[in-house]
């Protein structure tokens, strides 16, 4: 079990993890945020590739702040911009990370790259990879160790709809046994494989969530209408408008307002996205 404890991480004035406590056992949990919330610093935290300014993060009771070997052993971490070795095949590219990590194991190696649906590739050299299947010997390589907690960083980030689609899946599996945190802006991603939710806003959890929650919440915030241009044009200053599609003289919108926008407008059920945007809006009014 991971457990951050009013957890900061300063960079001379500017808060990038701000005052974070949460407690996370296994399952897929996606931390969601826009650009610059904070999404990376936080893995970086629990990754013990930084060390906070203030607060605790314990990993089954464990101070890894104070012993990080202790999360090290058990981490598999997949960062954003994982490079292939690209003179290397697959193969060798998993003996080399096996190596590094003290892993002997060359049964595993094989049964990862089996996992990951590369073992046919195997001899291939990595540079001939597509970026799905570099994302996915990334996966392989943070597996070597059997880690109990998974770290991705923007997982899907380049890859093709069915690239993504089968990361996806291979997210949504190692869930099963293993804490995973995915870090993403694209709620997509995480939007069918994650039993809870992250919202990270200028460094704050704002909010740990299951979807439905999140979704329960914005019902009755999102609405549907067909308006002139003209009309349109009035209300986008009033209105966060979250979709406008030109149809014929027409335009089909969908906006984000805490109660009726104007009269016409239907509620309509919103998607996981549009509820994170509603949320989001009615929290900056708030502030
Ligand atoms: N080493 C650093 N030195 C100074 N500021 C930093 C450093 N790392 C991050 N920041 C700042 O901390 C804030 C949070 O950055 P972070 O990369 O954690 O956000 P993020 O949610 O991961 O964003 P993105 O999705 O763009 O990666 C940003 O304002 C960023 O500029």
């Amino acid at each position: 079990m991971l457990e951050l404890r009013n957890v900061c991480k300063a960079y001379r004035d500017l808060k990038a993890v701000d005052d974070v406590s949460l407690t996370l056992g296994t399952g897929v949990v996606g931390l969601v945020g826009h650009n610059g919330a904070g999404k990376t610093t936080l893995m970086q935290l629990v990754a013990t590739l930084a060390r906070p300014s203030a607060g605790s993060i314990l990993f089954d009771g464990v101070d890894i702040v104070r012993q990080p070997d202790a999360m090290r052993r058990r981490l598999g971490f997949l960062p954003q911009e994982f490079g292939v070795y690209p003179n290397l095949s697959a193969l060798e590219c998993m003996q080399y990370f096996a190596a590094l990590k003290g892993v002997r194991d060359a049964a595993r190696i094989r049964h990862l790259l089996e996992l990951v649906n590369l073992a046919e590739h195997a001899a291939r050299p990595a540079a001939s990879f597509s970026g799905g299947m570099r994302r996915r010997l990334g996966i392989a390589q943070a597996l070597l160790n059997d880690p109990d907690i998974l770290i991705v960083d923007e997982p899907t980030a380049g890859l093709d709809p069915e690239e993504r689609l089968r990361f996806r899946r291979l997210l949504s599996e190692l869930g099963f046994g293993k804490l995973v945190i995915v870090s993403t802006h694209i709620v997509p991603d995480v939007e069918s494989i994650a039993g809870q939710l992250a919202i990270m806003r200028k460094g704050r959890l704002v909010a740990l969530e299951t979807p439905d929650e999140i979704l329960q919440r914005a019902r009755g915030q999102v609405w549907q209408a067909s308006v002139d241009a003209a009309q349109y044009e009035a209300l986008r200053s009033r209105v966060h408008v979250l979709q406008a599609q030109r149809q014929g003289a027409l335009v089909q919108l969908r906006v984000a307002h805490p109660g009726l926008p104007f009269a016409g407008a239907l509620a309509v059920e919103p998607s996981l996205e549009e509820a994170l945007m509603a949320q989001r809006y009615a929290l900056a009014e708030a502030a």
